[in-house]
């Protein structure tokens, strides 16, 4: 019997290091490789943001043209459905009488939940799923997610020692596609959003962008220097930048370890490139936290029994937004990630801090102002890191709270960083 497959592609956007992509290989004649963008996407949501921004909406389109240059070079076809994926996929399955369907596993609790109704409407047909987000497969880990450690120190301690495995090579020849004539008319036709010109940006979205940056970043000595630098508050060098890549999948971080560990042997392994695994291990840490916390995560009461009382006061949190509070350190990040859609990781802790402490306003608004506008934005990374920063996650000190002119003296000693983003 011939078997048809249908390639969910979610946040695994890329051919290297995909054991799903393999899999599916493996196992179908002919393979429907979709991608769903939800117009759900680019609605206001109930926290005051869309979940989509100019800045990430780019990067995914670009991020996609090149995902389908790279299948188009191996006989394949990437279908784009501008349609929410439970219908989607519900089509395409029916149309062309799917047998099986395979996806990466991902961190994003609305994707899991799609994920498992489409088991229920399709009870016939097959569904097969790897997991090519993080380091460790599910299997590996000494704990089951029920039991994963309440915090990040806990949770390194006991990964720490494990192998991370070998990047999986990208497949070779691929499964023709199932009917060109059908593909040429996907089953939803209204247009997509427009993209626009982002040239404050720096990140370019793609796998073969993704890649060249990894080259580029491990052809110098940059990682040598990472823990010195890494808290800047701008400086594209400063530190890797990998972020937008890893979050849409068009990067492996598996390949990213590797690539670390063959700088270590070239040219050496000091406490800055261990940290840059440190901070991947963060990373893998927030992944496994969403898988097991699931909606709790978008909850403002996050993993504690008690709930913060913000004032929600929509003018003070829209002046946060626009990089108007009258805080100068806070002003310049906002309106740098406005302008780019990035903000380095110290910015992020502050802005956030002075959002929750300084605003007394929900963090859930916060982060899903972030879930708009960054272009690295990772729904286990980005919550995660808020619920810690307000106090209901998995940090066991507590609510965070910055002293934002301390930071200020520190960080912008200056003052190059805020006359930038605040006169330019
Ligand atoms: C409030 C807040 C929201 C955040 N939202 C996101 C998000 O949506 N997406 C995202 O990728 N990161 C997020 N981070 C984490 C971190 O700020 C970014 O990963 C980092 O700034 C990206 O730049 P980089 O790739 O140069 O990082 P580097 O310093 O070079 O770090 C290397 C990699 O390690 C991982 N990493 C580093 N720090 C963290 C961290 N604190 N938590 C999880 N992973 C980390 C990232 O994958 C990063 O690419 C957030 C942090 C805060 C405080």
């Amino acid at each position: 019997m011939s078997i048809t497959g249908l390639y969910w592609f979610t946040q695994d956007l890329r051919l290297h290091d995909n054991a799903t992509l393999l899999d599916a290989t493996r196992r179908c004649d002919r393979l429907l490789c979709v991608y769903c963008i939800d117009p759900a996407w680019f609605e206001t949501g109930e926290f005051g943001s869309a979940r989509l921004g100019r800045h990430r909406w780019r990067f995914l389109n670009e991020t996609l043209d090149d995902l389908e240059q790279r299948l188009a070079a191996r006989g394949q076809h990437l279908i784009r459905c501008f349609r929410s994926p439970g219908p989607a996929l519900d089509a395409l399955i029916e149309q062309h009488r799917v047998d099986v369907v395979v996806r990466s596993q991902s961190a994003d609790w609305y994707l899991e939940k799609a994920w498992e109704s489409l088991q229920r409407r399709w009870p016939d047909v097959e569904f097969a799923e790897r997991v090519t987000h993080t380091l460790f497969d599910r299997d590996a880990l000494p704990f089951t997610l029920d039991e994963l450690p309440g915090s990040f120190t806990q949770f390194r301690k006991r990964v720490e020692p494990l192998g991370i495995a070998a990047p999986v090579a990208a497949p070779e020849a691929l499964p023709p596609p199932v009917d060109n004539a059908s593909l040429s008319s996907p089953p939803s036709p209204p247009p997509m959003p427009e993209t626009t010109d982002d040239p404050d940006s720096a990140f370019r979205g793609g796998e073969r962008e993704g890649l060249a940056h990894l080259d580029a970043y491990f052809g110098g000595s940059l990682p040598l220097h990472y823990k010195q630098t890494r808290n800047a508050l701008e400086g594209w060098q400063n530190s890797s930048k990998f972020s937008a890549w890893l979050a849409n999948g068009a990067l492996s971080g598996r390949l990213v370890i590797e690539r670390l560990r063959d700088f270590e042997q070239r040219v050496g392994a000091n406490e800055s490139t261990y940290w840059l695994y440190f901070e991947l291990l963060w990373r893998e840490f927030y992944q496994w936290y969403a898988h097991a916390h699931g909606a709790r995560l978008f909850r403002l009461s996050g993993l504690k029994g008690e709930s913060p009382r913000p004032d929600r006061d929509r003018a003070r949190f829209a002046a946060w937004g626009r990089g108007e509070t009258g805080l100068p350190i806070v002003d310049a990040c906002m309106r740098e990630l406005n302008a780019t859609g990035y903000m380095s990781n110290r910015g992020r802790q502050l802005v956030a801090s002075a959002l929750i402490n300084e605003l007394n306003q929900d963090w859930r608004w916060g982060a899903a102002y972030f879930e708009q506008q960054l272009v690295d934005y990772d729904v286990a990374s980005n919550w995660g890191n808020w619920q810690y920063l307000g106090g209901v996650g998995a940090d066991p000190r507590g609510l965070r709270r910055f002293d934002l002119a301390k930071q200020t003296a520190q960080y912008d000693p200056q003052g190059t960083f805020i006359a930038r983003w605040l006169n330019g």
